[in-house]
């Protein structure tokens, strides 16, 4: 049996190593992240991390991990943006509000996928135009849902959070450990 990580994201590898996890493979599939029309932020996120889990070739006895994050602003859904313009446009949105930040995680082996998502609360302070132009030059926006990423310098734009700090950062640690032992992945042995 292997552990596939199916991601991309550097932050998701770094999660998993702070479990003790390391993958024997990262193979992240590509799929079509667009929003169906009408579609409600969490089954958005739930929908893709099942199609990435999907897409991804193992064994079958491999047990392949993918996960989404999604920034919800009410119904509205905040991927990455796709350039300095759309990120500054969601931090205009998101400055002296709360939103919620999805993240579901996709676990499969063989034929049987397991999914969970967890929903955190994330408070963001009034944005000054000297702040955000600062934040866009940092370019730590890029390839970060809703276009900040809580572990970076936008840590100092939020004062709050209700739920799971690994989940804001891409991989809610807790969840995603008590799935690999659901799916008979040996995560405590070999521990030092
Ligand atoms: C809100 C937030 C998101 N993010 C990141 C986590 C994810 O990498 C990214 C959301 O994009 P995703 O589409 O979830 O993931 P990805 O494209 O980076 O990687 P892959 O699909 O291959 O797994 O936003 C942070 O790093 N910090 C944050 O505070």
């Amino acid at each position: 049996m292997r552990l596939i990580l199916g991601s991309a994201s550097p932050r998701r590898r770094e999660l998993l190593a702070q479990i003790g996890v390391v993958p024997d493979s990262v193979l992240p599939p590509d799929i079509d992240e667009t929003p169906l029309k009408g579609e409600l932020p969490r089954l958005y996120c739930a929908r893709i991390a099942r199609e990435k889990v999907q897409a991804v070739q193992v064994g079958a006895d491999d047990i392949a991990l993918c996960a989404d994050t999604t920034v919800a602003l009410g119904r509205r859904i905040m991927g990455k943006p796709v350039d300095a313009g759309e990120a500054a446009a969601f931090l205009i949105a998101l400055g002296g509000r709360r939103h919620s930040v999805i993240t579901a995680v996709a676990v499969r082996r063989g034929d049987q996928i397991w999914t969970r998502e967890v929903v955190s609360a994330v408070k963001m302070k009034r944005l000054s135009d000297a702040e955000i132009n600062s934040y866009l030059a940092s370019n730590d926006w890029q390839g970060k849902a809703g276009g900040y990423g809580i572990q970076g310098l936008a840590g100092a734009f939020i004062p709050w959070i209700s739920g799971s700090y690994t989940a804001i950062m891409g991989l809610p640690v807790a969840e995603t450990a008590a799935m690999l032992v659901t799916a008979g992945y040996p995560i405590w042995k070999g521990q030092p």
